[in-house]
């Protein structure tokens, strides 16, 4: 049996200094602060808009972690990832970092999906059963707000973690052991929150060619995700592929059963979530390099290459984070004139306006000839550029009118601004310094 997810509860990032990012999320992406946690060895900060949250820990620097991820110096640090937890100290609060695995991960990642189960126990059993590597046994931390009890799975995909957590017993705002933060600039910050990001629409998996089925299978078989087709051209068994002209690409999509949905704990009155999708992208042979292996090889292994933000108003949101300094992929000017124009126009929408920050649009072709509104169903794209010092993860901004995958157009347009991007850059610095070891840091 797999185990049974409720619903999404936030993405954590594990980064070697929570500065540059935390500066990212607030001052340009418009994400509030609001819970805190620190010891002698880890700082976590939360951070939301709307029903996104991420988690960012730092990495302890005591634990003498090298850029090769090799670890030493450990005799102070427990090895074992169970003992975290245990390590308690004098005051009785966990030390370490809660609610997660400190992965010795040699670059800045984005690397546990967290879910709400509705019992950990019976995940944890059920994950064990399947053959799962099960980083945390069942663990309860608690504080003045109530209990939550986790555990934390490793996927297949590279250095990707799950938390599975139960938080119905508890009534603060995060998490135990996190402090609230009480923003005292939110009546300045609102103003400037033109647009909205509502929640995560899905996350963007980079695997290795020939890797995604068994990608696939794991999900299906450890949380009965299921497959979705992204596309009208999608064939069931190949998934969607793009090929030719510079891009080999290959997506599989997958989203995840809702278990309360079946069950009697939820009423139907209960508003429905927006799920989170997940989409799995493997680059195929003979191509070229492409931003996939340029993930791989800077990530050093799969992992979460990027994730969609929903916005009903991406314009505005574009706006406010182009403003605050957030750079976006544009496609060339060309994009937005001739037969693009059309379609633009088509669907209501102003060339120019989206021509002023890159935004990209697609026109869901799938035609359904019980739904008199197929032909304004499409589909809204920003992407911006890499958000670590490292080519490796990046945000998109999206809106959705109807259209549920992706566009076809739409990739194969940031697929050419990446390329095009990458050999700017790689001129440009060997320009510079013909030594210069591009990326890394
Ligand atoms: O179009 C999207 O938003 C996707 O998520 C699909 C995708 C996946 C990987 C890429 O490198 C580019 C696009
Ligand atoms: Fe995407």
């Amino acid at each position: 049996m797999a185990a049974c997810l409720s619903r999404l509860h936030h993405i954590s990032l594990h980064v070697s200094h929570v500065g540059n990012i935390a500066n990212y999320l607030v001052s340009k992406l418009k994400f509030d602060l609001f819970a805190a946690r620190h010891t002698d060895d880890v700082r976590q900060f939360a951070f939301r808009r709307g029903a996104a949250v991420f988690l960012v820990n730092e990495r302890p620097l005591k634990s003498g972690l090298t850029l090769n991820g090799e670890t030493r110096d450990l005799q102070d640090q427990p090895t074992d990832l169970y003992n975290n937890l245990h390590n308690n100290s004098e005051n009785g609060h966990p030390q370490g970092c809660l609610y997660d695995v400190e992965t010795p991960y040699s670059v800045d990642t984005v690397c546990n999906v967290c879910f709400e189960v509705q019992d950990v126990e019976r995940s944890f059993k059920a994950l064990l059963d399947q053959g799962c590597d099960l980083l945390v046994p069942p663990t309860v931390v608690q504080d003045s707000g109530g209990a939550v009890s986790y555990t934390v799975v490793k996927s297949i995909v590279g250095n990707v973690c799950h938390t599975l957590i139960d938080r119905t017993k508890y009534e603060g705002n995060f998490l135990p052991g996190f402090n609230h933060i009480t923003n005292l600039s939110t009546s300045v910050a609102d103003s400037d929150k033109s647009g909205t990001v509502s929640h995560f629409d899905h996350i963007t998996y980079a695997c290795p060619t020939n890797t995604t089925s068994q990608v696939m299978q794991w999900y299906d078989r450890c949380f009965g995700f299921k497959r979705f087709l992204l596309d009208s051209n999608e064939d069931e068994g190949e998934g969607f592929v793009l090929n030719g002209d510079g891009i080999g690409l290959r997506l599989t999509a997958m989203e995840y059963w809702k278990c309360g949905e079946a069950g009697m704990k939820f009423s139907f009155t209960d508003k429905k979530e927006p799920e989170c999708k997940f989409v799995v992208a493997e680059s195929l042979p003979g191509q070229g390099s492409n931003q996939l292996d340029t993930f791989l090889t800077q990530h050093g292994g799969p992992g979460i290459q990027h994730i969609g933000l929903y916005t009903d108003d991406i314009v505005s949101t574009a706006h406010a984070m182009a403003e605050a300094g957030v750079q976006f992929f544009s496609p060339p000017p060309t994009y937005y004139t001739e037969v693009k124009r059309q379609e633009i126009e088509a669907a209501g929408q102003r060339p120019e306006r989206l021509a002023q920050h890159g935004i990209l649009l697609d026109t869901d072709m799938r035609h359904d000839a019980r739904d008199q509104t197929a032909e304004n169903r499409y589909l809204l794209q920003l992407f911006t550029k890499h958000v670590f010092e490292e080519e490796t993860f990046f945000l998109e901004l999206i809106e959705r009118r109807g259209a549920s995958g992706f566009g076809e157009g739409n990739i194969r347009a940031l697929w050419k601004a990446v390329q095009a991007n990458m050999e700017k850059e790689k001129e440009a610095s060997a320009q510079n310094s013909p030594d210069a070891k591009s990326g890394h840091h």
